[in-house]
């Protein structure tokens, strides 16, 4: 009997039109663990605002970053990533795909699944750091869905996987691609977080956002915090490649609405960089394992504009993991458990 392997990732429209852009918004920001604020403000904001008015410029970035033979390049390389889990995992495995919001569907795959038979399914959100926007939506969604099946079969998730060692090599192999003397400055931009989200993950309110720089670090009392896991896949990947601390700065990207978001903001740290006269950033995007309309349009082509306006001259975005062999091995080892894993190279 086969083991059922799920893969999760974000999600993306099905077409880069102004109604599908709208559609995949709309689910996208009605989650409840995405915009966490009360249920008819949410409406208010998502269905009122940010879909009617952000739908269509977001419709345009999306039409300039869709494949004309590939669509979605999040899509596509998640599709190719399950290919390669499918052919390291061989026959014994089911590998599905599935996206959080829009398609494939979180409730087609499971199906697909179910029909196919499989003993047990473990869950692989794509997420390197555990966000309750991502990982955390990705689960609950799931045991939702499960729930309502007549025979609810053994069903594991993995978790964050944010300085796993294949993670870290997987980066900075990609990194190698570019000559390190070319450039004076590393940036690491992770994805960003309202701040009370951060301050969440931190229930006995001891850790998280209390004094600057305390999620800088990561150690067992702050090991679910999103930004102290982001501060350590940067750290870890720069020491790979040995890159100095002087040499690098974090900060996070795409900040939405009017709250405070997880600091230093990538804007900020941009300016500040370019005022100290540094002409030359490489850019690293490792809170996505596909490249994606955050890296391609927002790292790739907005902050090479901004940096550019404020002084700087050059900013080379790191490829995505994409089609990497690492990471495909890395996906492996989270679909078996370590001691099968183990048997099968004894073997
Ligand atoms: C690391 C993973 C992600 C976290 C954490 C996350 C939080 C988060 N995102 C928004 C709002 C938007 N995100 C958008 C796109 C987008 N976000 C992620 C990942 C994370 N989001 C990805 C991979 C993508 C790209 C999808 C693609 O099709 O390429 C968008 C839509 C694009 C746009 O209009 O700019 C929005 C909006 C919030 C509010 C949030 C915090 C909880
Ligand atoms: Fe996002
Ligand atoms: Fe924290």
């Amino acid at each position: 009997m086969a083991k059922g392997i799920l893969l999760v990732n974000l999600g993306t429209p099905d077409s880069p039109s102004v109604r599908d852009v709208r559609k995949y918004l709309a689910e996208f920001l009605m989650d409840p663990r995405v915009i966490d604020i009360a249920p008819l403000a949410r409406l208010l904001l998502v269905r009122g605002i940010i879909v009617p008015f952000r739908g269509p410029r977001s419709a345009k970035l999306y039409r300039d970053i869709w494949d004309q033979d590939h669509g979605s390049p999040l899509l596509h390389w998640s599709r190719l990533q399950q290919k390669q889990l499918a052919e390291n995992l061989g026959s014994e495995y089911v590998v599905e795909l599935a996206m959080r919001y829009q398609n494939p569907s979180l409730e087609n795959a499971l199906e697909n699944l179910r029909r196919k038979g499989v003993d047990s399914i473990r869950v692989i959100p794509m997420f390197p750091q555990y966000a309750s926007a991502t990982t955390g939506s990705v689960i609950a969604r799931v045991m939702e869905l499960i729930r309502r099946w007549p025979v609810i079969l053994p069903v594991t998730f993995t978790g964050a996987f944010y300085d796993h060692p294949l993670l870290v090599k997987a980066f900075a192999a990609k990194a190698r691609a570019y000559r390190q003397e070319d450039h004076d400055h590393v940036l690491f931009s992770f994805h960003g977080l309202p701040l009370r989200q951060l301050q969440q993950a931190d229930p006995q309110g001891h850790h998280c956002g209390q004094k600057p720089g305390c999620c800088n670090s990561i150690g067992p009392e702050n090991k679910h915090c999103y930004a102290a896991q982001c501060h350590r896949t940067a750290a870890l990947v720069a020491a790979e490649l040995g890159i100095p601390a002087s040499k690098y700065t974090v900060c996070f990207q795409s900040r939405l609405g009017k709250a405070e978001w997880i600091r230093p903001y990538a804007t900020t740290v941009i300016s500040g960089l370019a005022a100290a006269r540094t002409e030359r950033l490489l850019v690293f995007s490792p809170s996505f394992v596909t490249d994606c309309l955050e890296t391609i349009e927002e790292i790739g082509k907005e902050y090479l504009e901004y940096f550019r306006k404020e002084g700087g001259k050059e900013l080379q975005l790191v490829e995505g993991l994409n089609d990497s062999a690492l990471f495909a091995d890395l996906l492996t080892l989270l679909a078996i458990d370590q001691a099968e894993f183990s048997m099968a190279i004894w073997a």
